[in-house]
């Protein structure tokens, strides 16, 4: 889960620290969460690698809308990025982000041959904001086939680039990017994903926005995970929520009165877990810029 508290300063060495990467790379792969392909992307990222070549990876494939997941790849495609969609979870994957990889390199590396320049490995960086896989990636890359390829120009000693494939190497450390803060719909989203903590928003707000959502979007999960079927129209279906999830779940009451707090925890832990079903919390019609 995430940790950082993202201040202006962090935000600027960021960047900077990004920025100078960038020049020994040849592409980015941009990590972002598929239950929030949106809400999960850095709002500088155009910024901050400029026309650096990208790859847009929507992890967590396996706790989102499968029919949402191919309509944002799609998204992003038709923007011209290359985009594709993951389990990081599941290791035949990782051959499909690095060929894919090798596709979008392809030209660049075939035109340095013909201009006589040595084969090399492409060089790779991984980037996203928190909770979004970057670790899980590398380090799932790193232990299959790490050699320390040794410090080049422009690396600091503390970061490595390792090579994961014989034309492949991966910085083994990722930019780990801030979260978009500045409108509410957007940090409802990272808390459900769980890029910023849930706690930060009050509790019960987040579970009431994302009951609502359920409701109008996933009913079918409320009704098979929760027995649960909300009606928006009745003054009182927050209090019948709780009280019903209370009830099946056996939460004991607190002081004669259903266990607000429990249930909340129970909800955001299915939630967090995936436990709950497949859940995808912005289809494309939310891109405002
Ligand atoms: N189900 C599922 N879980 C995933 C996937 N990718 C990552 N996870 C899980 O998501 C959580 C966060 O993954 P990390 O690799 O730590 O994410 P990160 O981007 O490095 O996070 P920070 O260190 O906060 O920046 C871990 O519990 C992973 O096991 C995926 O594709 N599917």
């Amino acid at each position: 889960m995430a940790q950082i508290q993202w201040f202006p300063g962090h935000m600027a060495k960021a960047k900077r620290e990004i920025s100078e990467k960038i020049k020994v790379i040849d592409i980015v792969i941009e990590l972002v969460d598929a239950r929030a392909p949106y809400s999960s992307k850095n709002p500088m990222i155009n910024d901050i690698i400029k026309n650096k070549p990208r790859l847009i990876v929507l992890t967590k494939k396996d706790m989102a809308d499968e029919n949402l997941t191919k309509q944002w790849v799609q998204y992003y495609e038709s923007l011209g990025y290359q985009a594709m969609s993951v389990n990081l979870k599941n290791f035949n994957e990782y051959q499909k982000i690095i060929d894919k990889c090798r596709h979008v390199l392809k030209e660049k590396m075939e035109k340095e041959l013909a201009r006589g320049l040595k084969p090399r490995a492409i060089r790779a960086m991984v980037l996203g904001i928190p909770n979004v896989g970057k670790s899980t990636f590398i380090n799932r890359l790193a232990n299959r086939k790490a050699t320390i390829t040794g410090n080049k120009p422009g690396v600091t000693k503390a970061q490595q680039i390792i090579r994961v494939a014989k034309d492949f190497e991966l910085f083994d450390t990722p930019g780990v990017l801030w979260p978009k803060f500045e409108d509410e719909h957007i940090a409802k989203n990272i808390a459900m994903i769980g890029s910023i903590k849930q706690n930060i928003l009050p509790l019960d707000d987040l579970f009431i926005e994302a009951m609502t959502y359920l409701s109008q979007n996933y009913s079918s999960i409320l009704k098979e995970r929760y027995q649960l079927e909300i009606d928006l129209e009745d003054p009182d279906w927050v209090l019948k929520t709780f009280d019903h999830i209370a009830q099946l779940r056996k939460i004991k009451p607190l002081k004669g009165e259903t266990d607000y707090d429990r249930v909340i925890e129970l909800f955001f832990s299915e939630i967090n877990d995936g436990s709950i079903g497949r859940i995808t919390w912005e289809d494309t019609s939310c891109v405002k810029d």
